[in-house]
């Protein structure tokens, strides 16, 4: 047990080293490096509290309370930042940096999921020893309980896939750790251990879930890959989607579902898992309520809806589209009054970096060469944000991630959502387990009525 000095100076020395994620690697396991990583986190906070408390962070204007809290510093989240120039730093580290020193499957090139998870988890970069054995314990306990299965394949093939999904992962808090502790009078010191028993669980079942959706949906009466514990996640994910030997598509799903696992705090998706977990609801709840977020067109399903978009694009405009006609496009959809999907962000102010890497992804790759929907998805970018300046409402006319939908030949639009709904649990999950671990309270902000906001200015 380190002191207090000592733990209130490596605290310090983690904030100064924007690199200390590769500083820290170790043999550990992932729960003895959160067992190591932990007290210096609390203690971090406690001198916050203790000592800045009463600093103010900034002011809160009619704007902010009317705008969707847009620009309001009024949450904690450990595991990334989001800068509107830079894009997202994942405990200080960019895309690029990532895709440098986070180790990819074995035969593969791109970063995997477990190696994001761990990154997020504990602030360090695993070893490639220490990401198999992840993948290892990922891969173990992979299996869907029977009723599970039987429940989604109760559902109609016609319910929305995201639908599907969030109601499966609420019918998972039936075996949740966390709930069964609170029910036996858990103390509060012991709440991560089962929420981070029950996040792991959780994104270890969710390729199964995912998948049995894809495949009833799409391809009933088809035969579902069983889990092979020598793969790791998304190669198993990719299997049981029936891709498993497509190693270009399946090295693009490690590499989007890696990328998408966080986005700061404030994004829909993770803020809606942070509030309903603070009531100490079990992650499972907490991130079925996320998905229902990220099944909203302003979020998450902005990526079925730009292939759907880029689709009919190509269904109205044939073959050889070019900047022009994409112009007229583009304009079309803005004059009758719908938003460009995969266009605008509430934070970015530059085009998604997470945008960039899939981009170079398909770029880099000579089987993907001459693609009709990668072509189309390059084109639009190179119109869309004059385009949008011109039309002069959105305050960021560069792409988002969504906009990347449709790289690949995979045009199933309604399933999109689920790959961002398999991916969205890392970032989701892991602050769940920081939340518990550092004893943040119920999250309640104070709301106004306009009467009362009336009411106030005249008083000021
Ligand atoms: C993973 C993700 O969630 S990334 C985002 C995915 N969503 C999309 O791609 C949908 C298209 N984009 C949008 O609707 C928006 O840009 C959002 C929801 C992402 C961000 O919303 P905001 O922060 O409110 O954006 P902003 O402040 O720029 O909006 C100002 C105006 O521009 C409009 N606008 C913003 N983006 C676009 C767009 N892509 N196309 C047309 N108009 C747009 C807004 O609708 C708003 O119009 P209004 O004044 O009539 O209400
Ligand atoms: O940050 C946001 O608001 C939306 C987004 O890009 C994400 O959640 O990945």
């Amino acid at each position: 047990m380190l002191s207090r000095t000592a733990l209130s100076r490596q605290a310090a020395s983690l904030r100064r080293s924007s690199l200390f994620a590769q500083r820290f690697a170790s043999t550990k396991s992932l729960r003895d490096t959160l067992q190591e990583v932990i007290p210096v986190k609390q203690e971090q906070l406690r001198k916050l509290k203790s000592e800045h408390g009463q600093t103010v962070v900034g002011d809160v204007k009619v704007d902010n309370i009317i705008g969707g809290m847009r620009g309001l510093k009024a949450m904690l989240w450990e595991a990334s930042v989001l800068d509107p120039i830079e894009g997202i730093r994942f405990h200080g580290l960019s895309i690029p940096d990532c895709q440098k020193v986070l180790p990819a499957a074995p035969g593969g090139k791109e970063i995997i999921p477990e190696s994001m998870l761990w990154l997020l988890l504990t602030g360090q970069v695993p070893t490639p020893e220490q990401t198999q054995a992840l993948s290892r314990e990922l891969a173990e306990k992979g299996d869907l309980p029977k009723f599970v299965e039987q429940l989604i394949d109760s559902f109609p093939r016609t319910l929305h896939p995201m639908t599907q999904l969030g109601m499966a992962v609420a019918a998972l808090n039936h075996d949740s750790s966390f709930q069964a502790a609170y029910e036996r009078g858990m103390k509060k010191p012991e709440y991560w251990t089962h929420t981070l028993e029950d996040c792991i669980n959780l994104i270890a079942r969710l390729p199964a879930l995912a998948a049995r959706i894809y495949r009833n949906v799409y391809n009933p009466g088809t035969e579902l890959a069983t889990i092979d514990k020598n793969l790791d996640l998304v190669g198993n994910y990719s299997n049981m989607l029936g891709y498993g030997d497509n190693h270009s598509l399946t090295e693009y799903l490690r590499l989007y579902i890696a990328l998408h696992g966080d986005h700061e705090g404030g994004n829909a998706s993770a803020h809606t898992a942070h509030l309903v977990n603070s009531t100490l609801s079990d992650p499972y709840l907490s991130y079925s309520a996320a998905l229902f977020a990220l099944a909203g067109p302003l979020h998450g399903l902005a990526n079925q809806e730009v292939l759907r978009w880029q689709l009919a694009m190509q269904k109205e405009l044939g073959d050889n589209i070019t900047h022009e006609d994409i112009k007229a496009y583009l304009w079309k959809t803005l004059k009758s009054g719908q938003v460009v999907p995969g266009y605008g962000h509430g934070v970015l102010r530059n085009p998604d970096p997470r945008f960039i890497a899939l981009q170079e992804f398909c770029d880099s790759r000579p089987e993907l060469k001459g693609s009709p929907i990668i072509d189309l998805v390059n084109k639009t970018f190179q119109v869309a944000p004059d385009v949008l300046k011109e039309h002069g409402k959105t305050k960021n006319p560069y792409p988002n991630v969504d906009a990347t939908s449709g790289m690949f030949s995979f045009v199933e639009f309604k399933y999109y959502t689920v790959i961002f709904g398999v991916s969205r649990a890392l970032g989701a999950l892991t602050q769940l387990v920081w939340a518990r671990a550092l004893g943040l309270p119920l999250e309640r902000p104070k709301s106004m009525s306009m009467d009362a906001l009336e009411k106030f200015i005249k008083n000021q």
